[in-house]
């Protein structure tokens, strides 16, 4: 129990970051950015980390920030810096009681880049430390689909909290996925979700708003009878994880239906609402480390929801190694009665046994 303060702010903070990158992700859709502006999806990356940190800085002033961002680029480019300023100076939630717990607006643009800087944890085993990523999803960003603004509390190596927000994801939890999900999502009606869990007090969705929170609802993972009827989620980059071993491994499983490909930590908010069933994040490069930030908030929502998360070898994702995964390698999340079939499966597909 506890934990209620730190998912207030978060989601707050979510919501409050998620407007501002949803203000670049319009202008850029509706062709409306000058062809030579900065890129949007860095202008929506250090706007979104300086306004979350602010609202931690404020409410929890002992905590230490992972975040994936850090100023350098943007004190050599002032012209850059004062286009972020500008953007973020003026956003406010539509509702003064939450912005206001969010600590007011920021100081002057110089502090904006120590707010930024304050993300500069290494992270570890002990304390409280929050892992954030801005904009999870910069390939989806960019190319008008699936997006994520990301933030889980770790305390002494453990999530306790987990917050998202994805503008694009359709408001109904009822929803299911269609392949097109990870397409162009520029039109608002109807989308917009800010999903949130505490550690032992399941998970809920709630509609994103640009005002104080929506009423929420409990979310969970469907109940999958057998794993040839799952519904599999996989990343669109190829870069980012094997949809060749993905795909065999579904097949193992008995599973016909096409995977459902969208960026982001949206992947693991679908499952966790039963819009889809597993993820799984089979390793491209053997050596690349997982961040903190593209699953602290996700591994604890599906877990929350009825599913486990593990990696590859079937061990809990371990949070308390600093900034990276480094004990584990890639992602398996499935409803937690299908778990030990799934990993079975991808052990024969990775050669592991
Ligand atoms: N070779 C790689 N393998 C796995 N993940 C990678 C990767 N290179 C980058 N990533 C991470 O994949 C994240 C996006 O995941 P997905 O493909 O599921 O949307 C990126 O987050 P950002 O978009 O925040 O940079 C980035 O941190
Ligand atoms: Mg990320």
């Amino acid at each position: 129990m506890g934990y209620e303060k730190e998912r207030r702010i978060a989601e707050l903070a979510v919501q409050r970051a998620t407007l501002l990158t949803k203000k670049v992700f319009h202008e850029k859709a509706k062709g409306e950015l000058a062809k030579d502006d900065k890129s949007p999806v860095t202008k929506g990356d250090f706007g979104a980390q300086a306004l979350i940190i602010q609202a931690i800085a404020h409410n929890f002033p002992n905590d230490e920030i992972v975040g994936e961002e850090e100023s350098s680029e943007l004190r050599q480019d002032t012209a850059l810096r004062s286009e972020i300023w500008d953007l973020v100076k003026d956003i406010k939630l539509n509702d003064s009681a939450s912005d206001a717990l969010l600590g007011g607006p920021l100081p002057s643009e110089e502090a904006m880049l120590d707010i930024i800087d304050k993300g500069n944890s290494p992270g570890g085993p002990k304390g409280r430390i929050w892992a954030l990523d801005p904009i999870d999803g910069t390939k989806g960003f960019l190319r008008g689909g699936q997006y994520a603004v990301c933030l889980g509390l770790i305390v002494d190596g453990d999530v306790k909290v987990g917050v998202i927000g994805c503008p694009n994801l359709p408001v109904d939890d009822a929803t299911s996925l269609s392949a097109d999900i990870g397409g162009n999502q520029s039109d608002e009606e109807g989308k917009g979700v800010l999903f949130s869990a505490v550690q032992g007090e399941g998970a809920i969705s709630r509609p994103l708003t640009s005002g104080g929170l929506a009423p929420s609802n409990p979310i969970s993972m469907r109940p999958v009878p057998d794993t040839s009827k799952a519904v599999f989620c996989e990343g669109v980059e190829a870069g980012h994880s094997n949809q060749g071993d993905n795909a065999a491994v579904a097949k193992r499983l008995g599973i016909t239906a096409p995977s459902v490909r969208l960026d982001s930590q949206a992947k693991y908010c679908s499952i966790a609402r039963g819009a889809g069933d597993i993820y799984l994040r089979l390793p491209v490069r053997k050596d690349y480390q997982e961040k903190i930030w593209d699953h602290a908030a996700g591994d604890l929502l599906v877990r929350e929801a009825g599913g486990q998360v593990t990696d590859i070898y079937g061990k809990r994702l371990d949070f308390s190694k600093g900034r990276t995964l480094i004990e584990n390698k890639g992602v398996v999340a499935a409803p937690a009665a299908l778990q030990d079939q799934v990993i079975e499966a991808v052990q024969v597909v990775l050669n592991l046994k």
